[in-house]
Parts: structure tokens; C-alpha cells; sequence
């Protein structure tokens, strides 16, 4: 026998690999839907890069990208990476008092998070430091700057390294999606999810499976989210009960509160010529 003759290729879809993503992935596992795609798992940065190359079908993708590149993407209803207040594993972590901060590492993950602390620093504290980009180590970006933005696995460390040293913990930590929403009054959209639009177009059926599977997956982790929590401590360094917080603490959702928290994001970033104006956002038919 042959292979059957017209038989499609899976498509190909990336995920973020930061313990944000974990209780996606852990739907994928459990569904048995990881067998239909062939997935990727990456930095955001690199994952950006690959979605908008074409390198990758259907993918997350940090809002700044997708605000820049919205013409050619449609967004996944319903899925997204926020919170609505702390996110945890969001920070400015700096060695000076905030007013003193002259230069901030931006680390290299990021797009949107290395967006917003600028946005923050610039507009909300009228400051005006010089920016370095780097990788996204800690001890090494505040040895060459004042301050320094993380996201992901190390941020969500150094939040947790602060709150086990309390007060005598030697770094000044801001959770930047508590800083947006006490400046914003809104909740904050870290990244969304998209299909490149010439691929929804060919494929309507498959960005549709992707999508159940995604948010169905989603759905089935967070109701068993102490389990999963429970699971993934084995490996991490974080021990359940905080995987747990984290888990809960963000904001999967991409609901019409979310979206107000996206177009204040696109105004202001817009405002700055840092992205396009936002006309609108379109959504893949699931
Ligand atoms: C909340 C997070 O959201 C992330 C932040 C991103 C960015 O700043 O560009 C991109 C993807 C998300 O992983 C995180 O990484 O901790």
C-alpha cells in the first residue's frame, strides 16, 4: 500500500515555551490533538518571526507584532495572553529607585511587554532612560543597566524570588500589567493568536479544528488546574501552589473587555508611530 494519494500536510503551529503556555499544552496532550498538528515551540520573538515568514501556519503572536502585520493575520476568537491587574511574570526589576533609572536592558523575548515598559517609563513617570536590547538573563542585564524588562519563566522567578525576600529583598519589582491597569483602567493583552490569512483562506476547516482544540484544551486544564499544577512541579522550579496562582492569575480570554484593553494599548502605541493605526481586528471564522 501507498500512502493515500491527496493526503493533506499537518499544519503547522507554533507554541510559546514558557510555563504560560503549559495548561495549553497540557490540553493538546490530553485531547490526543497534538497528533494532527506539527508543532513548534519557541521564544514569542521567534515565534513572531516564523508566523510572519510564513514559516508557520497558525501561531500565537505578541500584539505589537500582530498590530504590525494585522493586514495579513486573522485572530483566533476567544484565546489570547493577559491579565486583568498582576500578571506575575511580567517586570521591571531595578537595582535604583525608579526616578533614578537612566538605562533599562529590554530582554529580547519580548515585543509587546518591552513595548509597554517604555510606554510606562516615557508617559506615566516622564522619564527618559536609554535602552539596551539583551538576552534575557537577569544578573547580566542589571549589570549593565539600572533596571531591566523580563517576561515569561525568569519574570515569574524573580516575582516569586521578591515575595519569599519581602522586605529585605535588594531589587525594586513592578508587574508592568499592574502598572497598565492602574494607568489604563483596562486589562492588558500580551499576545493573541492568528492564522495567516492566505492560509485561512485555503485551509477555513483546519484553522477551525486548531481553534477547538486549543480553546476545548484550554478549558480541560483549567478545570483541572491544581493537577496540572501538581504535574508540572515535578519538573519545574516553581512548587504547585504558585503554579497554581499563575495558572488562574492569567487571563486566557479574548472577550470584549480584553479587546478595550487592546485598542487603548494600539492608541497609545500608535500615538508613538510605534505600530500602525489599528482599523479593525479580524477574527478567523470557527
Ligand atoms: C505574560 C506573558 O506574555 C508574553 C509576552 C509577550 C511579549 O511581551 O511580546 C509575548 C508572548 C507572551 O508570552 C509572559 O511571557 O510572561
Amino acid at each position: 500500500m501507498t500512502a493515500s494519494a491527496g493526503a493533506e500536510a499537518r499544519p503547522r503551529v507554533g507554541h510559546i515555551q514558557f510555563l504560560n503556555c503549559l495548561p495549553l499544552y497540557w490540553g493538546l496532550v490530553h485531547s490526543g490533538a497534538l497528533l494532527d498538528i506539527e508543532l513548534t515551540k519557541d521564544t514569542p520573538d521567534r515565534l513572531n518571526e516564523a508566523l510572519v515568514a510564513g514559516e508557520l501556519d497558525i501561531g500565537p503572536i505578541s500584539l505589537v507584532e500582530y498590530l504590525r502585520h494585522a493586514d495579513d493575520l486573522v485572530v483566533l476568537p476567544d484565546l489570547a495572553v493577559g491579565a486583568d491587574g498582576p500578571v506575575l511574570s511580567v517586570v521591571l526589576s531595578s537595582a535604583v529607585p525608579l526616578d533614578d533609572v537612566r538605562t533599562v536592558a529590554l530582554g529580547s523575548t519580548s515585543r509587546t511587554s518591552v513595548l509597554l515598559a517604555r510606554m510606562l517609563l516615557e508617559e506615566r513617570h516622564g522619564l527618559r532612560p536609554t535602552y539596551l536590547t539583551m538576552p534575557p538573563d537577569l544578573p547580566s542585564m542589571l549589570r549593565e543597566a539600572d533596571a531591566a524588562v523580563v517576561i515569561g519563566d525568569v519574570a515569574l522567578r524573580a516575582t516569586y524570588d521578591a515575595e519569599r525576600g519581602g522586605t529585605g529583598h535588594p531589587l525594586g519589582l513592578i508587574d508592568l500589567s499592574a502598572a497598565w491597569r492602574e494607568w489604563s483602567g483596562l486589562p492588558m493583552v500580551f499576545a493573541v493568536w492568528a492564522a495567516r490569512k492566505s492560509f485561512a483562506q485555503r485551509h477555513p476547516g483546519t484553522v477551525k479544528e486548531v481553534h477547538d482544540a486549543f480553546r476545548s484544551g484550554l478549558d480541560l486544564a483549567l478545570r483541572d488546574v491544581d493537577q496540572v499544577a501538581t504535574r508540572a512541579a515535578r519538573f519545574e522550579v516553581f512548587d504547585p501552589a504558585t503554579l497554581a496562582r499563575y495558572f488562574t492569575t492569567l487571563d486566557f480570554r479574548l472577550g470584549e473587555w480584553q479587546q478595550a484593553g487592546i485598542r487603548a494599548f494600539a492608541e497609545k502605541a500608535a500615538r508613538r508611530g510605534d505600530v500602525p493605526p489599528l482599523r479593525a481586528m479580524t477574527f478567523a471564522e470557527v
